[in-house]
């Protein structure tokens, strides 16, 4: 997992890296400036692509300027520089590396005002206006030059972070910035890339390692950690001689109504194609010759059954309960008989929805448990939020007096445990925005903790391995169904298996 830091930690991981590999500013600017141009010189490969490079004059400005040089040494034949002059202030770097490009006689066009950009017309431009030291929202000339800069329509790469785009906070719906179609920056993603309201301001992003001090990085305080593969292949655990279905536990999914039957059937499929060794599904009667053609190896339980003796419950390893179920009062009366067994649960879907109904019913939630709503569902259980770094935090809030797991999904999925740690997962795609896919992931996570692994582990793992199934159909496919994500499971665990 890497720590994501603010960036008052990225500042301190500079300085820090700056004294203790006893460098300069300035040698740590052009090692970050050089691992820009490597990046930038696999997506713009044509070295007669013309390339407009705007400069601010604080040390984003300063790279700019450094990746002026570079590109030229590169080859690149037509880069111009264009000073953007709408402050007094600068810093010893940008001084530096004007001077710098002064002495090599590079044409510089100074811009006051927006007058001074109408040459630059196409090509492609490289965004070093402003980077992490955004201290307020843009206005002013700031503001109108973001607006020109996106009327015209060229391909914007962006140095570290786009002009104007906060790295951390509230992301407001109000403020201005130079929308990048690729983020090149530095050593850590920005902790606000993962946000939907991001592709307001970038398409894509890439992290250069500029060479800051990871262990200095790692010891920082911060609840934000993204998920590696080697994460997932250091928990996942071979299959060992001797074991059988017994091993890897007994799994109970309670789902389906008439009309939604089929987000049963997929969460026992994800529950199936992740290895658990047996997968009862308790769902109406009717829906027993679809589960029997579809899936015959999942057994079923009568709904009549889970209520009429405890005990008939403890063979299963995990119970989940959610998916397709209704919301009805005999679904009601089920769900407040699971809470009172007093055994940690996943819930997902209808089920959320009876939480948020009901907090009663909410605070009866067992330690331990997985919560698994998407933005809607979240806001239902918990209220309505303006802004996803909000939501986050009401979410951090909540897993930790919960004592639960919360999996808040999205293109980027934040898993947050009951310390309140949020592990960010980065596989997945937009391929997979069709239904049933979240039913997918809940079979998931229930197959994982009843192979044994903790209600965390469990939550994260499925995360990471449901979004790299979709993300190896996707290759080939627009779209993916959820079904072939479950199918796929076994292979996509197989390559995650040491
Ligand atoms: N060793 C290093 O340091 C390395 C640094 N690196 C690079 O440095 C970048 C950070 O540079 P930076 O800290 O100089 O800030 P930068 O983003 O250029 O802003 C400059 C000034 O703009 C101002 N300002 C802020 N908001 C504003 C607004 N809305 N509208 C108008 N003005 C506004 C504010 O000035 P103030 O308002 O305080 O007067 C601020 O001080 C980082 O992204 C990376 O590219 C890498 O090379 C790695 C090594
Ligand atoms: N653009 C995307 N990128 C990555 N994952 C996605 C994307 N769109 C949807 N998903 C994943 O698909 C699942 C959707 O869950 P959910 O909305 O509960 O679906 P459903 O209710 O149809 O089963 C989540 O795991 C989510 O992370």
């Amino acid at each position: 997992m890497q720590k994501l830091i603010n960036q008052q930690q990225m500042r301190s991981a500079d300085v820090f890296t700056i004294k203790n590999l006893d460098i300069s500013s300035i040698e740590l600017m052009e090692t970050a400036s050089m691992a820009f141009v490597n990046e930038f010189v696999q997506e713009i490969k044509a070295i007669e692509t013309p390339v407009n490079i705007l400069c601010g004059k604080g040390n984003n400005g300063a790279d700019g300027l450094a990746i002026a040089r570079i590109l030229q040494d590169k080859g690149y034949s037509s880069v111009a520089v264009y000073l953007i002059d709408f402050s007094e202030k600068e810093t010893a770097e940008y001084q530096t590396n004007l001077n710098r490009l002064k002495d090599l006689w590079f044409p510089l066009t100074t811009v006051k005002t927006l007058e001074d950009l109408k040459n630059m017309k196409d090509g492609v431009i490289i965004d070093a206006v402003l980077g992490s030291g955004l201290n307020k929202p843009l206005s002013g000339a700031y503001a109108e030059l973001a607006t020109f800069i996106n009327s015209l329509n060229l391909q914007v790469i962006a140095v570290d972070i786009p002009t104007g785009f906060p790295a951390e906070g509230v992301i407001a719906k109000t403020d201005h910035f130079i929308k990048a179609d690729l983020v090149i920056c530095f050593q850590r993603p920005k902790i606000n890339f993962f946000f939907p309201e991001s592709a307001a301001a970038l398409n894509r992003f890439r992290v250069v390692s500029i060479g800051l001090d990871e262990e200095f990085i790692e010891k920082q305080a911060s609840p934000y950690q993204l998920l590696e593969q080697h994460d997932i292949k250091d928990l996942i655990q071979p299959r060992k001689p001797f074991t059988h279905k017994g091993t890897y536990g007994h799994a109970l999914i309670i789902a389906g109504q008439k009309e939604t039957m089929g987000a049963a059937i997929l969460a026992a499929k994800g529950c199936l194609y992740g290895g658990a060794g047996l997968t009862t599904l308790s769902i109406p009667e009717s829906g027993l010759t679809a589960l029997n053609t579809t899936l015959p190896e999942v057994m079923y339980l009568d709904r009549k059954e889970l209520t009429s003796t405890a005990s008939v419950l403890d063979k299963f390893k995990i119970i989940a309960i959610g998916p397709g179920l209704g919301t009805d009062a005999a679904i009601i009366e089920l769900l407040k008989s699971l809470l009172m067994l007093k055994r940690p649960l996943i819930i997902d879907a209808d089920a959320l929805h009876l939480l948020g109904n009901d907090e009663s019913l909410m605070k009866q939630l067992t330690e331990g448990s997985v919560l698994t709503p998407h933005m809607k569902e979240f806001d239902h259980l918990f209220g309505a939020h303006e802004s996803w770094w909000a939501r986050l935090e009401t979410a951090r809030e909540k897993a930790v007096e919960l004592k639960c797991v919360i999996v808040l999904k999205n293109q980027y999925t934040f898993i947050i445990d009951q310390q309140g740690k949020v592990r960010i997962n980065p596989t997945g795609n937009p391929a997979m925005g069709q239904g049933g896919m979240g039913d997918v992931l809940t079979g998931l996570i229930a197959s994982l903790a009843a192979q044994g692994y903790k209600a965390i582990e469990a939550a994260y793992a499925a995360c990471f391995i449901h979004g790299t199934s979709g993300d190896l159909l996707a290759v080939t496919r627009v779209s993916v169904k959820a079904s072939a994500v479950a199918e796929h499971l076994p292979e996509v665990v197989k390559g995650l298996t040491r």
